[in-house]
């Protein structure tokens, strides 16, 4: 049976019913200042869409990693301020997940009123490997919605998380594709089908050990893979190189070696990386060989001669996908890498797909022209499980209604 869509949900008609909808809000931060909110805005139509035809919006989403308690650095306080700006309506955030205050917030909303919970990652069930804790908060959170809810699923970035408010939730509500996530599937769909050739992915950013595995299913697909980021330094490790105090996944280095013997040349690393003695920006920094990064020094952007041999190899590919930065882009001194390849992509004629939050954010913080790439994703991590052929939890979920 085919995939409910919200239109298929407006359709049914929303007027006074609660819509509980996942979105990804999981926009950068400095301190309490939004850096880059692509992701809300990405996340207004939908919205829009159900306040208009009269439903009371409850929006889920989460904000980082927080360790499954409250913790104040990752409340959605600012992104529901944010999203009420954008949408020029005031959004509740409720102090809680399900608790009372999500109770009362919820059965305060007026016919096309939005209301923001907080960080459903400060409950431990959401993100729980059992699938019985998880599901008793989807049913909490389902239960909010009464009678006759619904759920939109419009997080994109997040379909590839087997959690609570992404994929049990669906389980228990009648559960409805939104427009981000249909959007984002169609042009996705695009690069697995006979991409034009050469077709080259170019990976970065610190979620090492998610994407590290990805490479594997990957590498068959494309040819050439450029690795750049916090990614590299596990491979220039595995090659016997001394990375210093650079972001290290040490128990891949074994994994990284056989995936270095079957890709051949495909595999492509830094010559050359912007070494510095601390993790800030007015760290002392020197341009190093990447075959030696000495004791006490940490790799935080990949350096000029390395950028110069990426751009050459995406000049002449006719598809691109994106993911992860180059380096500490947060940081000017470290944000060239990511600039130079960036810019080198948007200059390309190639077919190019830039993903994740942070790369996104990248690409508009850096102020280079959005209309170089063919589409700027909302998700990292699910666009790369969808180009490697992986099942996306929350996608298939939305398969199996009735
Ligand atoms: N060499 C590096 N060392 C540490 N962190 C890095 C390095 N290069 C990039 N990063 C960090 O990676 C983060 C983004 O990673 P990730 O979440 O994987 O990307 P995305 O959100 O685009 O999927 C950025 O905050 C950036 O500072
Ligand atoms: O930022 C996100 O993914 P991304 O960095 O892969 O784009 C999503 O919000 C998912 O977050 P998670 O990787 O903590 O599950």
């Amino acid at each position: 049976m085919a995939v409910k869509t919200l239109d298929d949900l407006l359709g049914e008609g929303v007027a006074g019913r609660r819509v509980l909808v996942r979105a990804d809000l999981n926009v950068p931060l400095d301190g309490s200042r939004i850096t880059d909110d692509g992701r809300v805005r990405a996340a207004l139509p939908t919205i829009r869409r159900l306040a208009d035809a009269g439903a009371k919006v409850v929006v889920t989403a989460h904000l980082g990693r927080p360790k499954g308690a409250p913790d104040d650095r990752y409340s959605l306080r600012p992104v529901a301020e944010r999203l009420g700006a954008l949408l020029g309506a005031e959004v509740t955030l409720a102090g809680d997940v399900v608790g009372e205050q999500a109770r009362s917030v919820v059965g305060g909303l007026a016919d096309g009123g939005v209301a923001l919970l907080e960080n459903v990652r400060f409950d431990p069930r959401e993100t729980s490997k059992s699938a019985d804790e998880r599901a008793e908060l989807a049913g909490e959170l389902a239960a909010l919605t009464g009678q006759d809810g619904a759920f939109v699923s419009d997080g994109f970035g997040v379909v590839h998380r087997k959690q609570a408010s992404v994929y049990d939730v669906a389980r228990v509500l009648p559960a409805y594709a939104g427009g981000l996530v249909l959007a984002e599937l169609d042009v996705l769909r695009t690069l697995t089908g006979d991409p034009r050739r050469p077709y080259t992915v170019v990976l970065g950013g610190s979620k090492v050990s998610d994407k590290l595995a990805v490479i594997e299913a990957l590498l068959p697909k494309v040819d050439r893979l450029l690795v750049g980021g916090g990614m590299c330094f596990t491979f220039l490790a595995a090659q016997g190189h001394g990375v210093g105090s650079s972001l290290l996944e040490q128990d891949m280095v074994d994994t990284c070696k056989r995936l270095l013997a079957e890709a051949g040349g495909k595999l492509v690393l830094p010559v050359d990386v912007i070494a510095a003695d601390a993790f800030a920006a007015d760290a002392n920094t020197r341009t190093v060989a990447s075959t030696g990064i000495d004791d006490g020094w940490l790799g935080l952007d990949i350096g000029p001669e390395t950028v110069k041999e990426f751009a050459a190899a995406l000049s002449q590919a006719k598809t691109v996908f994106w993911n992860g930065p180059m380096g500490v882009f947060e940081m000017a001194p470290f944000a060239e890498g990511t600039r130079g390849v960036a810019q080198a992509i948007a200059d390309s004629p190639a077919f190019s797909v830039v993903g994740g939050g942070d790369s996104a954010a990248a690409v508009r913080l850096l102020g280079l022209p959005e209309d170089g790439f063919s589409h700027i994703s909302t998700g990292g991590g699910a666009s790369l499980e969808y180009l490697e052929g992986k099942e996306l939890p929350g996608v298939a979920v939305l398969n199996e209604g009735e």
